[in-house]
């Protein structure tokens, strides 16, 4: 049986003899690989990315992998793979060698769909034009590149490496190599205008490329503009420029379909869309986290995050790479899984909640009841889904759903 078919499939939930639900069909399945290391740690970024002190140790780094992805394989036994997103930090500072030799590596070991999406994010600045060509021959088919702003003075802010003219250049030579671009930017910069965000946007927009994604900057816990926090825009500037930046991206073609993604017809990113439709994702790399469906239970991994004490653990073969493993406690799943399928503009189909939770949708009845009528869920009888209102009022609506 394909994933596809698998993901399609009515769910038929059945009580095991402990009383618990169990799923009859295992949703479709993800493949994240992280790569931590950034050329400089961008002040506002709490990812899991780490300074380089001198080179990458690649062939070290590819055999961990390797040994945390065949030690993870009982897990996935027989399940096709969607999708592949190579993330970080700063994927793109791997030699097009080490891509060539990850990329094998999976096809190796996965049962990938030979039209899998397979994404990798790459950072303006750290690479020359040839490389795009080559991860493409290895078979990258989408770039993701961190774009944030075309301003100097922006990215002299935000810590960034690159400038305004590299920008457009990485975006050029990636569009040349690679069929799918998605451009990652950021608006509420400190000292941003609202001209100068829209100013940003239309170039964006001016490359044509098939995605793109808006984040509202946010200060994070940990990171140094948490502790000496920028001037930003104020709140009601920001929302403004929220509602522009939508509007204008609409008029472009670019249809928002999750709260900070915006793609031209039919080119969501499907890696994404997976983990917000409560797909299942194996993530291998330092500080990854997965989840993955049994007919039992659903669990929640996350790797141990220090790469060198992660390199180090994978290696040893004995499970210690994996700093926690926990089921997803029955009472908790109504709740993760509006978590995702609500970020989603056109919600997901009803019946994704009895074949991805194991549980009747009369479980959350008295949540969707009260937000329904306070108008923040739409009654629609097919679709899960916020109204208008509800997606504005993202947090409300969840709250509703909270264990
Ligand atoms: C984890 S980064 C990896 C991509 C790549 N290293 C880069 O920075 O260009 C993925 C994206 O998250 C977004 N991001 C990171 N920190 C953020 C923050 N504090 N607020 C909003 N968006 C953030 C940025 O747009 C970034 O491109
Ligand atoms: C913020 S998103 C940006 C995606 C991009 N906008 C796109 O459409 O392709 C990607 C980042 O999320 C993080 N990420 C995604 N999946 C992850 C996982 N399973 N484990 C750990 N981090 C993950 C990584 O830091 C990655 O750089
Ligand atoms: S380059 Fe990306 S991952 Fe690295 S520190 Fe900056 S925002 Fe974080």
């Amino acid at each position: 049986m394909d994933a596809t078919s698998e993901g399609r499939k009515p769910g038929v939930v059945s009580l095991d003899p402990r009383g618990r639900t169990i799923l009859s069909s295992l949703p479709p399945l993800s493949v994240y690989v992280h790569v931590p290391w950034c050329v400089r740690k961008c002040p506002y970024c709490d990812f899991n990315s780490h300074e380089l002190a001198g080179d990458i140790p690649e062939d070290t780094y590819l055999d961990a992998l390797a040994a945390d992805l065949e030690q993870a394989l009982p897990q996935i036994w027989g399940r096709q793979v969607i999708s592949v997103f190579i993330g970080g930090g700063t994927p793109s500072l791997l030699s097009e060698r080490a891509i060539d030799r990850l990329l094998a590596l999976l096809r190796a070991y996965l049962n990938l769909l030979p039209d899998a999406e397979i994404t990798l994010e790459a950072n303006p600045g750290t690479l020359e034009a040839g490389r795009y060509a080559s991860y493409a021959a290895s078979g990258v088919n989408r770039i993701s590149l961190g774009i944030q702003s075309f301003d100097d003075v922006a990215l002299k802010a935000l810590g960034r490496i690159h400038d305004g003219r590299q920008a457009r250049a990485a975006i050029e030579s990636a569009q040349t190599a690679v069929g799918r671009v998605n451009l990652d930017l950021m608006f509420a910069l400190p000292g941003q205008t609202l001209q100068g965000c829209m100013d940003d946007l239309d170039q964006a927009m001016s490359f044509g490329t098939d995605h793109l994604s808006v984040y509202h900057l946010t200060l994070e816990p940990n990171t140094v503009f948490a502790k000496y926090p920028p001037q930003l825009p104020d709140d009601d500037l920001s929302a403004a420029m929220q509602e522009d930046i939508a509007g204008r991206l609409d008029t472009g073609g670019w249809k928002r379909y999750e709260i900070s993604a915006y793609a031209q017809p039919g080119q969501q990113c499907r890696h994404n869309v997976n983990y917000w439709e409560f797909g299942d994702y194996l993530g291998i790399g330092p500080g990854a986290h997965g989840k993955l469906s049994f007919h039992d239970r659903i669990l929640r991994q996350a790797r141990l995050r220090n790469p060198r004490s992660w390199m180090e653990k994978a290696m040893r073969r004995d499970g210690s790479h994996i700093a926690e493993q926990k089921e997803i406690p029955w009472r908790e799943l109504g709740f993760e899984f509006m978590l995702n399928a609500l970020r989603l503009k056109a919600g997901v189909p009803r019946t994704y909640y009895m074949e991805r939770t194991g549980q009747p949708l009369l479980a959350v009845a008295g949540a969707m009841e009260r937000a329904t009528a306070l108008g923040l869920l739409d009654p629609d009888p097919v679709a899960l889904r916020a109204t208008d209102f509800g997606w504005r009022f993202l947090n409300d609506l969840l709250a509703e759903f909270l264990p």
